[in-house]
């Protein structure tokens, strides 16, 4: 059923540069959420600070009642058996096929038999539709297959926490649509807890049930997506809306003058807010929450238009 992630009072910096401090948020088991923040912000420094690879200064990261950013490095390693994680590009090693990328965790981590071994990179090949390209090289197939093969290495311990980390960087916007469908559909069908590093605004307005944003060295929101989608606060608003009109600007923040100088413009009437992306079997998530109970129970009226059937992608997206 997935395992909860808990970030307290977290704090990183490289040296004297801060990347952020003070991120408090819970991942409720078996939800997805997503993590947006402009370049820079430290996205992809928390991904790996919640699976131990980086040391936060100060702060904690429990897993199953374990503290992972203080826990002996045993403990650590039993911890991360939790996790599966599909890394930006794949990280598929180049002169491997397929099969063998995919198997490489279990002949690493367990001692199963190479028939064992078969059954399950044959089951999760199938699951992100690649079968019958077992033997291909990476070099061999598209980003997309690639991002697909990276996904059933992830899955091969059956994963309670998968993170994923711009799983959509380099794909066309088609290829982004199927892959979030299969994101929504892992999910209905192995309900581990899903961590979504992302650029796509289409992807964070659509798929998660949380999202949150990194800005200005800080977790500027993380909630509830229907929260997050009819929030007004300035740089929520801009960034989930990809405006430029708003605080953020071309390097981090407006300086005071560029701020005076748009002070009087109008900001448009925020977007309607789209239906959540439904796995293809027409089965609902355990997780998924009913289009609108979200503004409903916190007496929030969504912009005009929203949750209207076929109306699921971003302005603009
Ligand atoms: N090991 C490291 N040592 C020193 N600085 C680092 C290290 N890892 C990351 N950084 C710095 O931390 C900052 C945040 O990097 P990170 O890759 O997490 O950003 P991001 O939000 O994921 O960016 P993007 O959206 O462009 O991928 C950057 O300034 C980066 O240079």
């Amino acid at each position: 059923m997935g395992v909860e992630i808990k970030i307290e009072h977290l704090t990183k910096s490289f040296g004297k540069s801060l990347i952020w401090k003070d991120v408090s948020l819970t991942v409720p088991a078996g939800e997805i959420c997503v993590m947006l923040g402009p370049s820079g912000t430290g996205k992809s420094v928390l991904l790996k600070t919640i699976i131990g690879l980086l040391k936060p200064d100060e702060g904690k990261v429990i897993i199953e009642g374990v503290d992972i950013a203080s826990c002996p490095e045993k403990e650590l390693y039993e911890i991360r058996k939790l996790f599966g994680v599909l890394f930006q590009d794949g990280a598929m090693f180049g002169s491997m096929n397929l099969y063998d990328n995919v198997a490489f965790p279990l002949r690493e981590h367990t001692k199963k038999s190479e028939s064992e071994i078969r059954n399950i990179v044959m089951e999760k090949m199938d699951l992100v539709g690649l079968l019958g390209a077992e033997d291909k090289l990476p070099g061999e197939i598209s980003g997309g297959m690639r991002k697909r093969a990276g996904l059933a290495r992830a899955l091969v311990l059956d994963p309670e926490i998968v993170l994923f980390d711009e799983p959509d960087s380099g794909l066309d916007p088609v290829r982004t649509s199927f892959l979030n469908q299969l994101i929504i559909d892992l999910n209905a069908q192995i309900d581990a807890t899903f961590l979504i590093v992302t650029h796509d605004i289409n992807t964070a307005r659509t798929v998660p049930d949380n999202i949150g944003l990194l800005y200005h060295k800080h977790l500027a929101m993380f909630g509830p997506r229907e929260m997050l989608l009819s929030s007004e606060e300035p740089v929520v608003r801009q960034f989930l809306n990809a405006q430029r009109v708003g605080p953020i600007g071309m390097s981090e923040e407006k300086d005071a003058d560029e701020l005076e100088a748009e002070k009087d413009q109008e900001l448009p009437p925020l977007p309607p807010i789209p239906l959540q992306q439904e796995p293809s079997s027409g089965i609902p998530r355990k997780s998924q929450r009913p289009p609108g109970q979200w503004c409903a129970e916190n007496g929030v009226t969504p912009p005009p238009g929203s949750f209207a059937p076929n109306m699921s992608m971003a302005p603009g997206a």
